[in-house]
């Protein structure tokens, strides 16, 4: 998978070098190409910001360096392979977007390129996803009920969340399966040894050998974590 940002912080993404991300790029599973988007802002002041039109605080980012660094990753895009979609998903990070979910990651795990757009200040002009929503797919993205300062951080969250789903990254793939969400369910809880640490014993079932009774009480765990915890995910 081709994954391209656009962002004035590229420091941000240094931690993507980093862990099973780092070891993905190494190994070729996923091509990461950071864009500064002030390299796309033509004036001697690599200006990417003006003030909202129609008054209001703060700055809005201008749509031109956004097209011109657009444009560019859209141009140098190569065709899908059999299956994939051909155009390159441009995914906006934004508070007024789609809620990302672990369905949203398994979905975007099938796309052969995305490009992750990074708005700071008070967001991006709205003919910047206006235009490119009519050329292609645009989806606006939003990791969570609360404010970032920009979306690279939404960003990082999400390029590992769908890295880690692509065939090879993660080492153990049975992994992906018994996690929170995977199954519509929060994950069961987990123990190592000692089977005693500070007078606390792992639960007998555990250390019984009885895989049929631990894959029950397993169930029944994130059962009633996810009754506790996130009882909305149990609404059909
Ligand atoms: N994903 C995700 C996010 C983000 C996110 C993503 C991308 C950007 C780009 C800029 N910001 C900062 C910002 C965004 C909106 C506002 C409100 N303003 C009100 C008046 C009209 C203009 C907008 C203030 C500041 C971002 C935040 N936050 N939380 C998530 N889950």
């Amino acid at each position: 998978m081709r994954i391209d940002v656009v962002t004035i912080f590229p420091g941000y993404f240094d931690a993507l070098e980093l862990s099973l991300m780092g070891k993905a790029r190494d190994r070729g599973l996923i091509d990461l190409r950071v864009h500064d988007l002030r390299e796309s802002a033509n004036d001697k002041h690599r200006t990417v910001d003006d003030t909202p039109t129609g008054g209001g605080a703060g700055m809005v980012m201008k749509p031109e360096p956004w097209a011109q660094a657009l444009d560019g990753i859209l141009a140098d895009s190569v065709g899908a392979e059999p299956g994939e979609s051909d155009e390159p998903l441009i995914i906006f990070p934004s508070p007024a977007g789609e809620v990302f979910t672990q369905a949203m990651a398994r979905e975007l795990a099938s796309e052969a390129h995305l490009v992750f757009g990074c708005g700071r200040y008070e967001g991006i002009d709205q003919r910047v996803f206006d235009e490119y929503g009519e050329r292609g797919r645009v989806r606006l993205v939003s990791i969570g009920d609360y404010v970032l300062n920009g979306g690279e951080v939404a960003s990082i969250a999400m390029i590992e969340a769908i890295g880690r789903l692509l065939p090879g990254v993660v080492g153990n793939p049975d992994s992906l399966v018994e996690e929170s969400h995977e199954d519509g369910l929060l994950e069961y809880p987990s123990y190592t040894k000692p089977a005693e640490w500070r007078g606390r014993r792992v639960p007998d079932v555990l250390l019984s050998g009885n895989h049929a009774a631990i894959n029950a009480w397993r169930h029944e765990q994130s059962l009633e974590r996810t009754r506790r915890v996130r009882p909305d995910l149990l609404d059909d």
